[in-house]
């Protein structure tokens, strides 16, 4: 009889099923044991989907160690508690050298970067490295990431976040200005949102711009001075930040420092910039441009060297206040601040390449054209004695000094041989 045959009856316990169902069923229990794993959680909008670059028990590990202050931390010693700083742009020019001045002090540091290709992606891996040896793990993800900023908060108690993940770029705006919408006007918003909705909030300190004074003519800037005239559309999204900080202050009472950086150059730069794109240019025998105001009016610029920018952003993390909310409420006023971080000494642009034909050892090829009407201005001097007061803020590195430690980092990171100098 057939069902004699059958496998199924006739059977007591205990049963042992035969080889293939059992590879089966070890095969399906695999499958949903991924899936359970892998999917979003249930209250996730489906574009805010956790992608395979975050995520996971091992990740959750890395963020934690990674969080850690040290126990001697000087921040400690200082009476300041534990700090843990979130950086937004880790792997970006200035936020690789803030993560590693605090992380080698003692303060737990998390990079978040998205690795866009805006300039080669490369140099941004490189800088990375530093970072993951210097014991910064920078994750992989996108500020607009709502889910990933909220994962980070429910690991992690950030005291502060360094916000320097930004479009930059005064020129690129004309080319891609929707980019400059996406990461410093609705990258912001996510980083006001998730840090009011933290708990406890953390003290933020972010990158506005020496740009947003745009079409001033008193000089030098001051902070008090009126910003309403942007020159570019990454001005005005930076001047947008700025009120929209205020308001995220007003509302919510998140303790937010803005910092105008003045033109920020230094070993690990950005490509974009010109005076790494004129010692690429020199050392190619390429031409380069050098703008020139109305009238031939030398085009000048406060260089600020990165040691000193620095210095500038730990010394805001050490002296900004508590946020006064809790769970998305307002407790209490809270600190809102804006400095220059400048050097309070332009330098004109031919000058910067004069500099450069010595450092180099080779003559430019220079066309000398009138300044182009994509956001450009002719000119910026930072008033610093707000920034001096309240941070003990003093830059020490002259334009000199700076491109010439900038010179013997390009020749040795594009011979192979760069090594992290902080
Ligand atoms: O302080 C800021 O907030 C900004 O600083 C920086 O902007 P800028 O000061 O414009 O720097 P950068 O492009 O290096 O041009 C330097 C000078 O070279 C002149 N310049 C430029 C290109 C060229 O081909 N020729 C030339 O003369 C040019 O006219 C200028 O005078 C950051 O990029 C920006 O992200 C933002 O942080």
């Amino acid at each position: 009889m057939a069902a004699d045959r059958s496998p199924f009856i006739h059977r007591r316990w205990p049963y042992y099923p035969p080889p293939r169902l059992i590879f089966w069923t070890a095969v399906f229990a695999a499958l949903i044991v991924f899936l359970v794993f892998h999917s979003p959680p249930p209250d996730a909008p489906p574009d805010r989907r956790p992608t395979a670059a975050w995520g996971g028990q091992g990740w959750e590990r890395r963020v934690l160690a990674s969080a850690r202050p040290r126990s001697n931390s000087p921040s400690h010693a200082a009476g300041r508690g534990h700090l843990s700083v979130l950086v937004t742009g880790a792997a970006g020019f200035v936020g690789s050298h803030v993560s590693l001045a605090l992380k080698h002090r003692g303060d737990g540091v998390v990079g978040l970067d998205n690795f866009n290709n805006y300039y080669d992606p490369s140099l941004k891996r490189a800088r990375r490295r530093n970072l993951d040896r210097a014991g910064v793990f920078v994750v992989e993800g996108d500020i607009n990431d709502a889910a990933l900023l909220s994962k980070l908060f429910d690991i992690v108690a950030f005291t502060h976040v360094m916000h320097l993940a930004a479009q930059a770029g005064v020129r690129y705006a004309m080319k891609n200005p929707a980019s400059y919408v996406h990461s410093n006007i609705a990258g912001l918003v996510g980083i006001f949102e998730a840090c009011k909705s933290a708990n406890p909030q953390p003290s933020i300190v972010w990158a506005s711009s020496s740009s947003v004074y745009g079409l001033n003519s008193k000089v030098p800037f001051s902070e008090k001075d009126q910003t309403d005239k942007p020159a570019s559309l990454y001005a005005a999204t930076k001047k947008a930040g700025e009120e929209i900080a205020h308001t995220y202050n007003h509302i919510y009472g998140l303790s937010i420092t803005g910092l105008r950086f003045f033109t920020v150059y230094g070993p690990w730069g950005r490509p974009d910039m010109a005076y790494y794109f004129f010692t690429k240019d020199i050392l190619k025998g390429k031409p380069i441009s050098i703008f020139e105001g109305p009238n031939h009016v030398s085009v000048a610029r406060d260089f600020t060297y990165i040691d000193d920018i620095v210095r500038g952003c730990v010394a805001s993390i050490d002296t900004a206040q508590e946020s006064t909310g809790s769970g998305g409420k307002k407790k209490g006023a809270a600190q809102l601040r804006v400095f220059n971080l400048g050097n309070t000494s332009p330098v004109p642009v031919s000058k910067l390449v004069n500099i450069l034909e010595k450092l180099l050892k080779t003559r430019a090829n220079i066309n000398v054209l009138p300044i182009p009407r994509n956001g450009d201005v002719v000119y910026t001097h930072a008033n610093i004695s707000y920034a001096m007061r309240e941070l003990h803020y003093k830059p020490t590195t002259d334009l000199q000094t700076g491109l010439k430690k900038f010179v013997h980092w390009y020749l040795d990171f594009y011979s192979g041989n760069a090594k992290w100098v902080p």
